[in-house]
């Protein structure tokens, strides 16, 4: 079988080993002669930025670079992108790294021609509305992890540098114009990034398939991309040079999110104000709260978690589902709690405030309240 193919859902996407030589070509069907590289510090320097850098240069592309992007990316760091995007005339991004540089670059492509501040666009009713939608420059977005699957979403999680909150910026049009998935760009990922990240792709397709919205086109996705994650990613984390285990990897972060138009859940919920205040990896992080949350969730998906354990060839239905997420858990070295995370000293109230009003929330099976919200963080710790 050929790991190599064109898709066009939810939008195009260039799949398979050694593509991303079609970067400048990708650019053209973006309609993009001028773009900035928009990555995350800690890839600024790696090789794969290089190369695909020297690709823009030799089809004349230039080779501008943006890369002052935290993990957990700020509105600080989107403004001082805007910044450099309007000074320098450019006329699209190439959003390029993981969920960081990816979320980063589509917000400043957004950005660009908004007169308005960012959290005039945040994710709440019908606020994309105040957009202009001519504003928004197109994006050409190059995942280098298999996780968070940004580049199929049509939303941006920006940290507000203030408040310590993450916050959802959304628009349609906010969705990447062309997708270059190349999996030979993650065989570098660390171990505990390949790990983090694998396990966020496992964690959208968990809340997916968890969310009472109706979705059925949401359930398939969800449930194959569970199965792609239980087969490739304990292959991909032995051997980060087995590019079929890291094509299907790269696979399931795209379902992932796009089964997540249906909805997220606790996990989410948990584990965004645990990143935006404490600077957890987001995969990771949901990976620590994924267990106790199945636990919470348990009387409402039970009964369909059945069908998941069997689809997955696990015996034991629902409790054999659970128990396999812990060995899981236990083989890619995840941490059995946030203290083990590295979270000292949290502030409860906050988190518990942040949590209730994240906008997972709404999209979890049990509904989520002070009371039990606390307790599921007091459980983590
Ligand atoms: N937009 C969405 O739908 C969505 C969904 C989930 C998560 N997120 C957001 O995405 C961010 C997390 O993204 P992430 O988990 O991909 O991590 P990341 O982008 O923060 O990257 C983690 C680290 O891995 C490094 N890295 C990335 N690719 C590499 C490679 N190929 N080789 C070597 N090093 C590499 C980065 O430099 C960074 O240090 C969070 O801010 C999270 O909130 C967004
Ligand atoms: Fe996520």
């Amino acid at each position: 079988m050929t790991l190599t193919a064109n898709w066009s859902y939810p939008n195009p996407i260039r799949f398979g080993a050694g593509r991303i030589a079609e970067i400048a070509d990708a650019c053209a069907a973006a309609g993009i002669k001028k773009p900035l590289l928009v990555t995350d510090k800690g890839l600024a320097e790696n090789e794969i930025t290089h190369r695909t850098l020297s690709l823009m240069e030799e089809a004349g592309l230039g080779r501008a670079l943006f890369a002052d992007v935290d993990p957990n990316p700020t509105d600080k760091n989107a403004e001082a992108g805007v910044h450099v995007y309007r000074d320098g005339g450019y006329d699209g991004v190439i959003a390029f790294g993981g969920g960081s540089g990816l979320d980063l670059g589509k917000v400043i492509a957004f950005m660009a021609g908004q007169t308005r501040p960012i959290w005039d666009f945040e994710d709440i009713g019908d606020w994309w509305t105040r957009a202009d939608p001519d504003g928004i420059a197109p994006v050409v977005a190059v995942p280098t992890t298999a996780g968070t699957g940004s580049e199929v979403g049509r939303a941006s999680v920006i940290t507000n540098s203030e408040s310590h909150e993450k916050k959802i910026i959304f628009h349609p049009k906010m969705l990447p114009a062309v997708v270059i998935a190349d999996p030979e760009l993650t065989v570098g990922m660390p171990k505990f990034i390949t790990a983090g990240t694998g396990l966020d792709a496992f964690a959208h397709c968990v809340e997916a398939y968890s969310s009472p919205h109706y979705h059925p086109m949401s359930q398939g996705i969800a449930l194959e991309g569970m199965r792609l994650v239980k087969e490739y990613l304990p292959r991909a984390y032995a051997d980060g040079t087995d590019i079929e285990a890291r094509a299907n990897m790269m696979s399931a972060a795209a379902m992932g999110a796009t089964a997540f138009q249906k909805g997220l859940g606790a996990i989410h919920a948990l584990s965004h104000p645990i990143g935006a205040m404490h600077h957890t990896h987001h995969g990771t992080t949901n990976a620590v709260c994924m267990p106790a949350v199945l636990q919470f969730n348990a009387s409402e998906i039970r009964g369909r978690f059945g069908s998941v354990a069997a689809y997955l060839s696990i015996d034991g239905g629902f409790d054999g589902f659970c128990s396999y997420v812990d060995e899981l858990n236990a083989a890619m070295n995840i941490p059995k709690t946030l203290t083990d995370l590295g979270v000292t000293d949290p502030d409860m109230d906050s988190l518990v405030d942040a949590a209730l009003r994240d906008p997972s929330t709404g999209g979890n099976p049990v509904e989520m309240t002070a009371e039990n919200t606390r307790a599921l963080f007091e459980a983590l710790m």
